[in-house]
């Protein structure tokens, strides 16, 4: 089984926008949404939710309120002064590390497993969708985005599914370390700004650090001619494939407000790229290149000339 997963040093590129389009036009996957903390492929894909699962981490104190003597010890020795004299008065700054339980003379405080989420199976227009809900002030998305992957790997198995499509999380932090080890190939979504091509650098040193393969995609290539121009000569000089190169088009803004991909919606030259993305992909993976439901979408839109 091989696992693309999709990322960008910094958001916004159109790491979701690709991503969809992919999963448009590859055969038998399941898909991963990896950005746990503001995930919206699910969007895009049309998904429909089969099973809902709470995800669970860290730890919170429940306190027995009739076994608790108000006597101030957790108050004293909380660090982050979550607790006072039993209640919890700022439930946002406990840290769950157990002091208060494990000091209180009463043996009041039970330390259990806290609620941080929720992760979804569903169906799209594309097939299965693993995507996820982490709670509100919640730290622990790299979990999370290992519990997606790994539930998407149980699906794939047990269905002989050959790919996962991971669309993941923006940034070089614990979320894109957790969606990026293990896994088979790296595409870079860059875009020509300044910001994005000193974050592709970073990106680069991190999948090197995992020894994965990395191949780029530069999207929106026509906005900066010169800065793309920049980022090819880059990629050059660290032999760095580039898989496609996707010019700025409206199209993209108006296929995810009517929560299509953007090969669902007529465009000649964005197609085209995307479509060569794919099969540059396809091949590096050695993984079939076409989809009948795909096929027949093509027909329909007279998207290919
Ligand atoms: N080639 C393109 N031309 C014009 N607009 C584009 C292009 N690619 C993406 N966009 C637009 O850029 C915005 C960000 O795209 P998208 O949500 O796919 O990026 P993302 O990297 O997944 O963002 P985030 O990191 O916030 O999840 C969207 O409004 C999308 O329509
Ligand atoms: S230390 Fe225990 S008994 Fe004392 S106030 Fe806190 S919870 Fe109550
Ligand atoms: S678990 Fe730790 S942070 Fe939370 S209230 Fe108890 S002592 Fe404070």
């Amino acid at each position: 089984m091989k696992e693309l997963v999709i990322v960008s040093g910094k958001g916004g590129t159109g790491k979701t926008s690709i991503s969809a389009a992919l999963a448009c036009q590859a055969p038998q996957k399941v898909m991963v949404d990896c950005d746990v903390d503001a995930a919206n492929f699910h969007l895009v894909s049309g998904a429909t939710i089969k099973e809902t699962h709470v995800f669970t981490a860290g730890f919170q104190p429940h306190i027995d309120v009739q076994v608790c003597t108000h006597c101030g010890k957790c108050t004293d020795l909380c660090r982050f002064g979550a607790i006072t004299a039993g209640v919890i008065t700022t439930p946002l700054d406990c840290e769950g590390c157990g002091v208060c339980a494990f000091n209180c003379p009463e043996h009041a405080i039970a330390m259990q497993e806290k609620q941080a989420g929720h992760w979804f199976i569903s169906d799209t227009r594309f097939g299965c969708l693993i995507h996820a809900e982490l709670g509100l002030a919640i730290e622990n998305s790299g979990k999370l985005v290992s519990k997606v992957r790994q539930e998407a790997k149980k699906i794939a198995t047990a269905g002989h599914l050959p790919l996962i499509i991971t669309d993941g999380p923006p940034g070089i932090g614990c979320p894109a370390i957790a969606a990026l080890s293990g896994a088979t190939l790296a595409l870079a979504v860059v875009e020509p700004s300044l910001s994005s091509m000193h974050d592709l650098a970073r990106l680069a040193d991190l999948v090197a650090h995992f020894k994965l393969p990395l191949a780029v995609c530069i999207n929106k290539s026509t906005l900066h001619p010169e800065n793309t121009e920049q980022i090819r000569t880059w990629c050059h000089s660290k032999d760095i494939p580039i898989f496609g190169q996707i010019p700025y088009s409206d199209t993209f803004r108006s296929a995810i407000q009517a929560g299509k991909t953007v090969l669902e919606v007529v465009d000649g030259n964005v197609t085209e790229e995307l479509t060569g993305l794919w099969q540059n992909i396809a091949s590096r993976l050695n993984i079939p290149q076409n989809d009948r439901k795909f096929d027949s979408l093509r027909r329909k839109f007279n998207i290919f000339r």
